[in-house]
């Protein structure tokens, strides 16, 4: 059966969006449309040219043999920037105030219109960045680092703060969790991702950095390479914040507990963009 251009490029852009970061050869596409290598070359350049024009991603081609086209996700900063000023409203609400200058999410991050957006957002500040593994710690973050984790295609390595049987042989550390000086235990399992990966680490609130510290102390015991950090929310500037090199979409900027008043601002997401 022939497919008319107008069918393949419908059908090319909905396989490259579900199957980001997969290496799709050209020979692929030339077999389900039964359409020749040139046709379809012609069809992916239309693809990319629409994918950069509109702020949706950008194909990167692989020549050889063994070659085809990536699709990358890089949302730009116009698409960006209405969806994460949604977010400081919804996020603005002193009723979300908890004590200790946390904020309650749990709505947010169980909505997945809203986590798989700042998902693709979060990944397409990575678009130059080889990732080998989301890693996140439960429980809030998990959701957020599977969305990132679908527009990098890599697995997501979960931190526990216990041990399970179920986990097999494990690794551990204790670390102090930032503002409440606690110290807590970070546990991974030793078969959760290869010697050297390069991983991005993801949450969904930063206060004082401790629990990133943690995870950055427990991939140092896997010889791991900390590719990026981001949050979804980082609270407002703390002295004894312990964490520098990180990205966030969403940022705390006066929290008055006592007065139960809250201030919210872009995070420095899009800073850190203009900046690379
Ligand atoms: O920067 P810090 O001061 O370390 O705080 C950030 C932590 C605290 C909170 O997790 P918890 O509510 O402790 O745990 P869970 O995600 O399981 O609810 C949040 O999800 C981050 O992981």
């Amino acid at each position: 059966m022939k497919f008319r251009r107008s069918e393949r490029l419908i059908d090319m852009t909905s396989y490259l969006l579900d199957h980001p970061r997969h290496l799709v050869p050209l020979t692929f596409f030339a077999e389900r449309y039964s359409s020749a290598k040139s046709s379809i070359s012609e069809d992916l350049a239309i693809v990319k040219e629409t994918f950069e024009q509109r702020g949706i991603g950008t194909l990167q081609t692989v020549a050889g043999a063994a070659g085809g086209v990536k699709f990358f996700v890089n949302v730009s900063d116009e698409e960006a920037r209405p969806f994460v000023n949604e977010l400081c409203s919804l996020i603005a609400h002193p009723d979300r105030l908890l004590p200790g200058g946390y904020l309650y999410l749990t709505d947010i991050l169980g909505n997945p219109t809203i986590v798989q957006k700042a998902g693709r957002i979060i990944a397409s500040a990575y678009v130059n960045t080889k990732i080998d593994v989301v890693m996140t710690v439960a429980t809030k973050g998990i959701p957020l680092a599977y969305a990132v984790a679908s527009q990098l295609n890599t697995p997501v390595v979960i931190v526990r703060r216990d041990s399970k049987v179920t986990e097999g042989p494990t690794v551990s550390i204790n670390y102090v969790s930032g503002s409440a000086k606690r110290i807590q235990t970070m546990v991974l399992s030793k078969r959760s991702m290869p010697e050297g990966s390069r991983v991005l680490i993801v949450d969904d609130f930063m206060k004082a950095g401790g629990t990133v510290m943690g995870m950055i102390s427990l991939l140092e015991e896997f010889n791991g390479t900390v590719a990026g950090i981001a949050v979804l929310v980082e609270a407002e500037k703390i002295e004894e914040r312990l964490v520098d090199e990180y990205k966030s979409l969403v940022k705390l900027t006066d929290v008055n507990v006592k007065e139960k008043t809250i201030q919210v601002a872009e995070g420095n997401y899009f800073k850190r963009r203009t900046e690379e």
